[in-house]
């Protein structure tokens, strides 16, 4: 009883004393006076603080986010309460810490300190976004001594770290201009969808030692930061399949993109109505990911006509400027012109952000500007054609179950791949065509599958010596093929100029 009449009345003594410190010194002086003993605590302390609140302004710290990634990976092991979240997409949890947790991190042998904070927000602040109710940041402690050591190294550790770990948990996105370049409210011209894709370069039937050769390009690609860096050169690479419809133009980018990881952003041209909208989608498009462009001679055949009619004595390389003199103005009002495109893959607009890989599709490659083709700018064509014995090979693997050794010349299906592999050439038949004949028979013995498909084959090539081909078609033909040659012969002339890994991939022939 005791106790609390003396802890009363000193509670009561205290409050006597704040009052008269509060009516005699006035606030701007109780402010001064903490702000003295802050700066005298700061001098003396060997301690330097970082705060990284979670809203720089109205708008989010990106900073704030990638700490709490960061920290995620340590905070499941070293803190006791957590909270755990789940991003929108994200195939994985997240663990971050709770308020006024802390969590000790080493870099470079200088020991980091952080903290998390929440507090309410005092009062809501105009705004034209509406702003959390809860204001969130995290202190970063370091030892005034280790401030030159690890700042901005660690921070930049930190933002690569957790780009790394969300493109880990993250289900990769396949994005789409279907708004043309008009924005939605959060300002993003792209509409996305979980890219579940399941081809692989496994699965994909093409010659194997060319497909060594891309998935090696690709590679090169992916790790060549501080080669591209050291060469002044932007980081990201062009690819332009081409070949008749079904021979898997579109598999091999979604292996491409399953292979590295990355996002695909297919961009509909014909959706996009004027260069700055062209060049705003690529603003907006992310690093580690592949811009494709799907049947380009399709969408730019329009605009190339219109190109030539303004200048009709432009040759290609004439056409690098946009029509009429002025992108939003006079013929070329409300339409992407071929420079626009240009400028896209290659000008200065094409280096905002960076690791980027452009891929284009055609089915005609000889209608093609050659300036879109030309060596430099697709670094690598790549002949996607009718199924061959090896591409064969491939699928009865995946679709029948048969194993390497089944295709040797020593076992009982010997005569049968000999077979195949007399007439799939001659048949002219496209992996896409293959494919449907094995799916159809998938549940039959393998063998008899195969010989189905014999059949089938057999029953094309006879089919393709009766058709003889008009005089068009002819001249179609011979056109696609001198078109193949001079790519190829570009590409060799290219490589014999130069034998430095620069130069080697641009316009190669795969
Ligand atoms: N090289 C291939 N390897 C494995 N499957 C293939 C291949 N080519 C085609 N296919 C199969 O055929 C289907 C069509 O292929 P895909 O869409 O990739 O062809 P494409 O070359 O893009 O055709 P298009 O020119 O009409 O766009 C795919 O679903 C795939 O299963
Ligand atoms: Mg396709």
């Amino acid at each position: 009883m005791e106790f609390w009449t003396s802890l009363a009345s000193l509670m009561g003594v205290f409050a006597f004393f704040q009052s008269i410190l509060h009516a005699v010194f006035p606030l701007e002086l109780r402010f001064a006076a903490v702000k003295i003993f802050h700066r005298v605590f700061c001098c003396f302390s060997t301690y330097c603080y970082f705060d990284i609140t979670e809203m720089d302004g109205v708008n989010t710290n990106e900073l704030y986010h990638a700490v709490q990634l960061y920290l995620s990976r340590s905070a499941s092991i070293a803190a006791s309460r957590l909270s755990l979240s789940r991003g929108l997409n994200s195939s994985a949890f997240t663990f971050g810490l709770t308020n006024n947790d802390r969590l000790v991190d080493t870099f470079r042998g200088a020991i980091a300190t952080w903290e998390h904070a929440v507090t309410q927000r005092q009062s809501q602040s105009f705004s034209w976004r509406p702003l959390p109710e809860e204001k969130r940041s995290f202190t970063l402690r370091i030892k005034k001594k280790d401030k030159a050591i690890i700042l901005p190294a660690y921070l930049d550790h930190i933002m690569e770290t957790a780009n790394e770990l969300r493109r880990r948990n993250q289900d990769r996105l396949l994005y789409t201009n279907s708004r043309g370049g008009s924005m939605e409210s959060r300002g993003f011209p792209w509409e996305s969808v979980p890219f579940k894709h399941p081809s692989t370069f496994e699965t994909l039937a093409m010659d194997p030692s060319r497909k060594e050769l891309i998935m090696a390009d690709l590679t090169d690609f992916a790790e060549g930061k501080t080669f591209y860096e050291k060469r002044g050169r932007a980081w990201k690479r062009g690819y332009l399949l081409y070949g008749p419809p079904g021979t898997g133009k579109s598999s091999m980018i979604a292996a491409m993109a399953n292979y590295l990881g990355y996002d695909i952003y297919d961009l509909e041209l014909t959706e996009v109505h004027t260069n700055s909208e062209l060049r705003k989608l690529l603003m907006k498009t992310t690093s580690k990911s592949i811009i494709v462009i799907e049947d380009i001679d399709c969408s730019l055949n329009l605009t190339n006509r219109i190109s030539k009619k303004a200048s009709p004595s432009a040759d290609a390389s004439s056409d690098l400027r946009p029509v009429g003199g002025s992108e939003d103005g006079g013929a070329g009002a409300k339409t992407i012109t071929l420079s626009g495109l240009l400028n896209f893959t290659d000008g200065l607009w094409s280096c905002c952000g960076s690791e980027r890989i452009f891929v284009f599709t055609t089915n005609h490659i000889e209608k093609l500007d050659p300036a879109l083709v030309r060596s430099g700018r697709m670094d690598m064509h790549i002949h996607m054609s009718h199924c061959s014995f090896p591409a064969l090979k491939i699928l009865m693997t995946n679709y029948l179950g048969f194993d390497d050794r089944e295709f040797d010349d020593k076992t009982e299906t010997s005569d049968l791949m000999r077979e195949l592999a007399d007439v799939i050439d001659d048949a002219e038949m496209t992996p896409a065509d293959v494919s449907e004949v094995l799916i159809k028979n998938r549940r039959r013995e393998k063998e008899a599958a195969a010989g189905e498909l014999l059949d089938v084959l057999k029953e094309r090539v006879e089919k393709r010596k009766k058709k003889k081909p008009t005089g068009e078609e002819m001249e179609e033909e011979e056109q696609e093929k001198r078109a193949l040659e001079s790519t190829s012969s570009e590409s060799d002339q290219m490589m014999d100029s130069c034998d430095g890994k620069e130069d080697k991939g641009e316009g190669e022939q795969v």
